[in-house]
Formats: structure tokens, sequence, C-alpha cells
């Protein structure tokens, strides 16, 4: 019983002497295992210090699995992502995520019993219920079948009058893709409008663009949202959302991902989607990171980020509460995971000292994630995290080493500081520059990436210390769509079709340093271990025995 358990974590039995010694933990954000292949951007690019890792040490290198059930998404066929993959490497545990709790909700049909749907029921009479989200089947922040079902049993029960507001994705799905997406939901809507439901697109555009900006990035992206989805306004205005997709895409430089904004207009050129008073809004991503600065426009009564013009008396629920801590939004469909006695929650419990460090667009992902979905410090006297700014209003192709470096030599004054117990960092490259599908950038932000690790271990080597080198899930390793046996896909012109989605792919783990013990290796009877080893696996590194629910250590002690 969770209540009974203790907080103390015992010294490791053959470990403790490590006590003290720094250990440095490195995700490399997107970085899978995959064959040597011209669209492998990891094994094309110069990549020394990760390479020395791989062949230096075989009883200090394996791979993990990084996807599907072994990180609680609904089924093996699911990529893994940050979320679900920081997640499990904080917490050391694995929850059915809330991929899994949304299907589970409406399966049941317990998602309409739930006090989020009966708190925006109660304007199905009067207003219009606006459903905002990404619109593929990435699994990844949201899914299409989930919002079909949606709509239908929001239309069972009493919504008369629907509107869809859409961002594509591209990111998680192949671009293009929003074509398909629109055409499948404009059957769905011309269906409800045979029952005499009202149902509707109002708006869309590009999820890079519009709306699912992440960390505060950048609040222009959600402004840009704010005013199609809210005040009705656009430069592009369209009747009906197939055209405005197909349109927007004819520009040669326009792709899914960054789609201008658009609103949908009847005959004399008014939206027919505006939010007003009295309506309904539900945010129907599951996945928290890039709805909390919407979710915050929506519900927040003081708000200065950007001008809202309008701020509409409305009753809006997340799909889930994005954000436990701030108790964001305050109604929500289906209750988030509850992630419990993560890690850092038990080492700073235990006294250990702990620096995190990214990027902004990867920053929530080694303290918020890593924690559970937590915001704050657990003891803000033995922890620091620090964000450095990324660079806004580019697309990540364009500036492909981002600011590997400058974290890591954050990380490297903590470590050589002595202040700390633990250095943790997410390194951005192979998942932001992969997800551009530029294969030239995402081979010199591998580079990049490779360059950050060693000045990591550098400095763990200079003070004594022990490394952990892993990842969250695959992206870089791989950037092309393929055929069943595994043969790049080409157009008619012989262009590749660029991979921009993570993979299935496990992802490598190696630990060394000058600080761990010379018998440690990895067991070798852990052959399906994945991301929720890793916390056990570090805990050990810090001296500690990890507490029972823990998924098992990767490692293990011999005499040498
Ligand atoms: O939000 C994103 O950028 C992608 O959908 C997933 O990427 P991440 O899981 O690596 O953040
Ligand atoms: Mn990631
Ligand atoms: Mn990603």
């Amino acid at each position: 019983m969770a209540e009974a358990r203790r907080w103390e974590l015992a010294g490791h039995r053959r470990l403790g002497k490590g006590k003290g010694k720094v250990v440095g933990v490195v995700v490399l954000d997107g970085w899978g295992e995959a064959a040597p292949d011209p669209f492998n951007c990891i094994h094309v690019a110069d990549t020394p210090a990760l390479d020395a890792l791989k062949k230096g040490a075989p009883e200090r290198w394996r791979l993990i699995k990084a996807h599907g059930t072994a990180v609680g998404l609904p089924t093996d066929d699911d990529m893994g992502n940050s979320e679900v993959g920081h997640n499990a490497l904080g917490a050391g545990q694995i929850y059915a995520q809330g991929a899994k709790l949304v299907d589970m909700a409406l399966a049941s049909g317990k998602i309409y019993e739930g006090e989020g749907f009966k708190y925006i029921q109660q304007c199905f009479d009067k207003g219009t219920l606006h459903l905002i989200g990404l619109l593929s089947d990435g699994g990844v922040h949201s899914r299409i079948d989930q919002l079909q079902l949606l709509l239908k049993g929001a239309s069972d029960h009493g919504a008369k009058r629907i509107r869809v507001h859409i961002l594509t994705d591209g990111r998680d799905v192949l671009d293009g893709s929003s074509v398909r997406f629109v055409e499948m939901l404009e059957n769905d809507l011309a269906k409800l409008r045979d029952k005499g439901v009202d149902a509707r697109f109002a708006s869309g555009g590009g999820r890079m663009y519009v709306t699912m900006d992440r960390y505060e990035n950048d609040w222009q992206v959600v402004k840009r949202g704010w005013d199609a989805q809210v005040l009705g306004e656009a430069p592009h205005k369209f009747q009906n959302a197939l055209e405005a997709v197909k349109k927007l895409r004819e520009d040669p430089k326009a792709n899914d991902q960054y789609l201008p904004p658009f609103v949908i207009v009847d005959e004399r050129g008014s939206p027919i989607g505006p939010i007003v008073d009295g309506d309904a809004v539900v945010t129907f991503n599951f996945r928290a990171d890039r709805m909390v600065m919407l979710a915050k426009a929506l519900e927040y009564e003081n708000f200065d980020k950007f001008d809202r013009v309008r701020f509409p008396k409305i009753r809006y629920a997340g799909m889930l509460q994005y954000d436990g801590e701030l108790k964001l939004p305050r109604h929500f469909l289906v209750a988030p995971p509850e992630i419990e006695r993560t890690s850092g929650e038990y080492l700073a419990r235990n006294g250990i000292r702990t620096y995190a460090c990214s990027e902004t667009v990867k920053f929530g992902h080694v303290t918020f994630f890593w924690n559970g979905n937590r915001s704050g410090y657990f003891n803000p006297n033995l922890e620091k995290y620090e964000e450095i700014p990324s660079d806004i209003g580019i697309p990540f192709n364009e500036q492909p080493k981002m600011k590997a470096v400058e974290i890591a030599e954050k990380a490297r004054d903590a470590i050589l500081s002595r202040k700390y117990d633990q250095v943790r960092v997410n390194i951005a490259n192979g998942d932001m520059v992969g997800h551009t599908g530029d294969i030239e950038a995402t081979i010199i932000g591998c580079k990049a990436a490779d360059d950050a690790v060693k000045i990591i271990l550098d400095a763990i080597e200079q003070v004594g210390g022990i490394f952990v080198v892993t990842a969250d899930h695959g992206n870089a390793e791989d950037m092309v769509k393929r055929d069943k046996s595994g043969k790049p896909l080409r157009d008619e012109d012989g262009n590749v079709q660029p991979l921009t989605s993570h993979t299935l792919n496990p992802v490598p783990i190696a630990i060394g340093g000058p600080g761990l013990q010379p018998g440690v290796r990895f067991r070798s009877e852990l052959p399906s271990a994945g991301l929720a080893n890793v916390a056990a696996t570090v805990m050990n590194l810090h001296g500690f025995e990890a507490p029972d629910h823990y998924e098992p250590t990767l490692i293990e002690v011999v005499d040498k």
C-alpha cells in the first residue's frame, strides 16, 4: 500500500560507496537505434562520443524499449513520445497513459458520466460546443478516432450545435495527411447534420504555427489560434475546411505543421463558429504540454500574454487535466494518470541535490514530465532547474545546432561546481530537427548533440563521476517513409517521402565514468527492459536501492 511505503531509501548493498559521486544523466531527445542506412541521420552524422560508448564497453551499453506498452501506451503499434518517455524515465513505473485512459473512458461511456462532461453539458441547450485540438491519428497528443467518438457521444448526450477547430499535424504523421483527416471528419460531421445536429468545422491552422506552442516559447502562436477560434478572425477565409487545407497547401513552401490560420465563413463572409458567451469548449488533446498555454488563455480571468480582445464566459473542460499542480483546467473529461513517487521526489527526500537543464522547447521534459507532470521543485533548497531560451520564430532546420552546446556548458559548470549529486539534461536536436524532415539539417543536429555529450562526459571525467546517457524515443535514426519491406518510398519524381515522426525503435543506454565501480555491468536477464527501468538504475548509481514497486534496475555488480 502506497501510504505504508517509506520515503527513506536503503543504501545499495554493493554501490553504497558510490554515494557522493556526481551522476550526469543525459537524455538525447529523439535518438533511437536502427540499422545503418543513408536515412539514419545518427549513423551518417559524425558522432565520436556516442560511437565510443557503443563500441567501448559492451557490458555497459544496451538497448531499451521506448514505445508502446513498455511506456503505458495502448498498443505496441504506438510510437514513443517525450511525455510518456520522460514520465517512465523519471517515475520508474509504467502507468496507463492519457491515450489509454481516454480510450477506456470512451469505450465504457464513463466519460459522459463524469463531472467534466456534466459541466459542459449545461451549455448544450442554448450554446455551441466547440472542440479544439490536433486532427490526426498520431496518438501522441490526440487521436481522430477519439474525436469521432466524442462527437457522436456529445450529440447523443444533447449537443445540438458543434464547431470543430482543427490543428493540422504533419509532425506525428506524414505531411499532407491533413487532407485525408479533414475528409474523414467532414464525413462524420455530415452524418451528424443528417441527424439534425448543426455540426461543422469552424477554423484551423498548422499545429506549430497556430495554438500548440509549449513552455511559453512564443505566445504569438496561441494568439493566432485565439483570433481564429474565439474572435473568428484569420488572414484566410474559406467556406469549407477541405478547400481550406487543399488551397493553403498549394503554396510550394506550405506544410501541415505550419499552415496559416483560417476561419470558415458563410456566404456573407461571416465566421460560422466564433466562441461566445454561453458556449462550451473542450480541448480534445490528451497530452498536456502543448495545451497548457491555450488552457490558460481560456481559463484565466487575469491574463497578460496577449490581448484577448474578448474573454467569453464559457464552460471549458480539457480532455484531461493538463497540470495537476496548477489544477489546469479546473474541469476535465478524463482524470489524468496519477504518477506518484517519482525518482525525483525520492532522491530529493533522500538529500540528493539535483540540477536539471534544457532549452525552452524541452525544458518541461526534464522537469515537469520527469517529475510525473508536476511543476516546480520538490525541495527548492536541493534543486535548481535552468532553462536556456530556445530560438523562436524559425523552424529548427535553419538552426539545427540549437542550444546543445549551451546546455552542455551549463551542465559542465554544474558538474564542476560540485554542488550537485545529479546533473540532468535533455539535448533536443535529434528530435526537434528530426521533426522538420530535413535530412541534411538533422545530420548537423546529431553532430551537435554528440558535441554536447562530449562536453558533459569530459566534465564527469574531471570530477571522477558517473554518467548515464540514454534517449526518450526514436526519431533521427529513421527519416524516411518505408514500404513493408523497409525500402524507402519515393514519389513520381524520385523524391523520398520524409518521415517527420517518432519511431518504434529502441533507444540506447550507456553507463560509465571513473566513479563507476569496475564490476558494474548491465544484467543479461532483462531483454525486454524499457525506459521505466532507468530510474532504479540511476538510484543505484546514487548509492541507493530502488523501492520495490519500481521496475527492476538494469545493472548488477560482479566481482572484478
Ligand atoms: O509535440 C511534439 O513536438 C511532437 O508531437 C512530439 O514530440 P515530443 O514527444 O518529442 O515532444
Ligand atoms: Mn522526445
Ligand atoms: Mn518529438
